[in-house]
């Protein structure tokens, strides 16, 4: 067999997937794992596709099958392993092939190891779509040298989806530019799927709708302006039975939420970058709240259960429907409006509309509304998409929807902490006089920190000794 154009490292769920599509893209791929038998079990299970791949045993293997100069694609767990097998593989490389780490790597991580990697090409590329994303078309955000990622784009653009024909794989930036955008998608993702739970959450409770009713609500959100992958899913996973007890599976899963990390990497990194993104980072509290299952039933406990019963006349789905839309919109806003403070922080030159298009298709957070966004960066790459006329118009009509929600799921005892956010943020974005002079006060106050005065100047100190 002849060698191979690319190789892939960690036939996961994800890297046996890209692995295939690689394949079924016309590409010859030459695979390893580090569990052996998995790379002959997924080998043997390739079907026609197996003619186009090479399993190998080694890493030495591995390399002696790629034709010159190499690309390595990494698909294994963030963090130590990507470490480990860049310390494996280095020693077996020429100085002109190239490391491609496509998981979900901390950008930080990126751009240490874009640093010692030297000379050796090396890019640090998101992909998002999960599974059948990654067998038929995801989407891919690259990082590191341009010159790196036209290297390997025709394969990248063959294997990912596409919107209209255009293929959702996109070089983003230097360093980890391409791991920071997968990080704000997952922060975003992280908000959409918080906000559909609490949607949820008030049918079910508020509302007192059956798993069937919200299914077909989910659906029917579908054929609207909610139009995504993550309300088509949720209105699944909603209609799904359990096969083992006949129960709706909904009612078998526990209400905890996992966590790989990337969410909180993108809280964190909005802190250091004074982004904010207040819905993002309420779904990423809300999963850690999720998880005190035994002290949320204590609280119960102590002091009882919320009323939670809305009356259907007090808050309609249609309503329902408007404050999601109005919290998507607010939490892509904050997702846009963190990429760009990063994109100055960094010097990346971050392209914003392409990257809500690279989002338009074969991503999780893969949306109707996408389309529109990118329309409206296009115009306008500076300015807070919710003042972008189209949004504009969507959240006049819709906001007061979204005030609604937030305002019955308190009376009733309902948590919503991604939807009040967005509210809150909104409130905010749209008050030009605020009420951080208190706090300026407050700090001149107890450490002569100084405070601007509207009169002109910015180091006033206030009267406090006379106080
Ligand atoms: N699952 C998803 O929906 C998505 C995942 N990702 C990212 O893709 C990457 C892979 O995820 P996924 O495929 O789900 O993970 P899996 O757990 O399914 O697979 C992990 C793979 O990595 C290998 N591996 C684990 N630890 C090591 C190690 N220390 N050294 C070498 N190989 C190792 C495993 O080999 P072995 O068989 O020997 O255990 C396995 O092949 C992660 O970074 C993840 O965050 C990105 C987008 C979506
Ligand atoms: O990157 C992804 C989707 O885009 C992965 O599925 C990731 O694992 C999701 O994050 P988490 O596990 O924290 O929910």
């Amino acid at each position: 067999m002849s060698k191979a154009e690319i190789g892939l490292i960690g036939l996961g769920t994800m890297g046996a997937a890209l692995a295939l599509n690689i394949a079924d893209k016309g590409f010859d791929i030459a695979v390893w794992n580090r569990t052996t038998q998995k790379t002959h079990d997924f080998h043997d299970d390739a079907g026609d596709l197996a003619a186009r791949i090479t399993p190998t045993d080694t890493l030495e293997d591995l390399v002696a099958n790629l034709k010159s100069p190499r690309a390595i694609i990494l698909m294994v767990p963030a963090g130590d392993p990507v470490d480990d097998q860049i310390k494996a593989l280095r020693p077996l490389l020429d100085d002109d092939d190239m490391i491609i780490d496509a998981g979900n790597a901390n950008f930080h991580d990126t751009n240490r190891r874009v640093k010692e990697a030297g000379d050796l090409p090396y890019l640090g590329i998101g992909v998002s779509g999960g599974e059948e994303g990654a067998r038929f078309g995801p989407s891919i955000m690259g990082g590191g040298k341009r010159e790196y990622w036209d290297r390997v784009a025709h394969i990248l653009q063959a294997i990912s989806a596409k919107h209209k024909g255009q293929p959702c794989a996109t070089w983003m930036g230097e360093e980890g530019a391409g791991h920071f955008v997968k990080a704000v998608h997952n922060g975003i993702e992280y908000a959409d799927m918080q906000m559909i739970a609490e949607a949820y959450g008030i049918m079910r409770d508020g509302l007192g709708m059956d798993n069937t009713a919200i299914a077909e609500t989910f659906a029917t959100w579908d054929k609207g302006p909610l139009r995504s992958y993550l309300i088509e899913i949720s209105g699944k996973v909603a209609a799904a039975v359990d096969p083992e007890t006949g129960k709706p599976m909904l009612d078998v899963i526990v209400d905890a939420a996992g966590q790989k990390g990337t969410g909180r990497w993108t809280a964190i990194e909005a802190q250091h970058l004074a982004a904010a993104i207040p819905a993002i980072e309420a779904a990423v509290v809300a999963r850690n709240l999720s998880a005190q299952l035994e002290a949320r039933a204590a609280g119960e406990a102590l002091f009882g259960a919320a009323p939670h019963h809305i009356a259907h006349d007090v808050l309609s789905l249609d309503a329902l429907e408007e404050a999601l839309i109005a919290g998507k919109i607010l939490c892509y806003a904050q997702g846009f409006g963190m990429i760009e403070k990063a994109s100055d922080k960094y010097g990346w030159a971050l392209p914003l509309p392409a990257i809500a298009e690279v989002w338009r298709e074969g991503c999780i957070i893969r949306s109707d509304m996408l389309d529109d966004m990118a329309t409206a960066l296009r115009e306008d790459p500076d300015r807070n998409l919710m003042m972008a006329s189209g949004f504009a118009d969507r959240l006049k009509h819709t906001h007061n929807a979204l005030r609604i929600v937030v305002a019955q799921a308190a009376l009733h005892g309902l948590a919503v902490p991604a939807l009040s956010s967005g509210l809150a943020y909104f409130d905010a974005m749209r008050t030009a006089r605020g009420t951080a002079n208190m706090i300026q006060g407050q700090r001149d106050f107890f450490g002569a920190h100084g405070f601007a005065r509207f009169d002109g100047g910015e180091d006033h100190h206030g009267p406090w000794g006379d106080t």
